[in-house]
């Protein structure tokens, strides 16, 4: 059966922000729900998660991202994407930094890890690399630009959708 989980991960307030004297806009928060200064009544944002500005990618890999990989190497489907306004922290989580690896890092090393703990079955693992920006969809493997999404019919209703020309 088909889960999704939604999380909303608080980002601390940029240097340049805290330069103009900014404020977080943030009132507190619970394990499933954050309460803003700026909405009346303390009415609560909800969510399946809330991350707090304190924890860090290893963190929200744990949380989010290892059961996904687990059920992949074992043949189910996954996926985890970032959605959010521009420096919302979506390339931070996802990519990060040397000093704080990011989520791709940390599902790269447990996918070999456990592929090598399973002897008894024969993996084929393929990547592609893939923007969206205005609308066009990039490889960032190859540096092919303007890609189109096609579809195949595989079987009656399902269908199997590829960048034709992409890796
Ligand atoms: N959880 C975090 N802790 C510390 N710094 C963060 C966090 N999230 C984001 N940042 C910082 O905030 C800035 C913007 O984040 P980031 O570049 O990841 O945003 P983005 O959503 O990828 O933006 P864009 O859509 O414009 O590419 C960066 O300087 C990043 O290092």
């Amino acid at each position: 059966m088909a889960q999704q989980i939604v999380a909303v991960r608080i980002r601390p307030l940029v240097e340049r922000f805290r330069n103009k004297s900014w404020s977080s806009r943030l009132l507190g928060l619970e394990l499933n729900s954050y309460f803003r200064k700026d909405v009346s009544d303390s009415l609560p944002f909800v969510f399946d998660h809330v991350i707090g500005k304190e924890e860090i990618n290893r963190d929200v890999y744990n949380v989010f991202g290892k059961d996904i990989v687990t059920g992949a190497v074992k043949g189910i489907n996954g996926t985890i994407f970032a959605y959010g306004q521009t420096s919302s922290g979506k390339t931070h989580t996802m990519l990060g930094s040397d000093a704080e690896p990011g989520l791709i890092s940390y599902a790269m090393n447990d996918i070999f890890s456990l592929v090598q703990l399973a002897t008894e079955r024969c993996f084929l693992i393929s990547l592609s690399y893939n923007e969206i920006y205005n609308e066009e969809v990039h490889d960032l493997l190859t540096g092919a630009t303007n890609l189109k999404i096609r579809e195949n019919e595989v079987t009656a209703h399902t269908f199997f959708y590829f960048l034709s020309g992409g890796t």
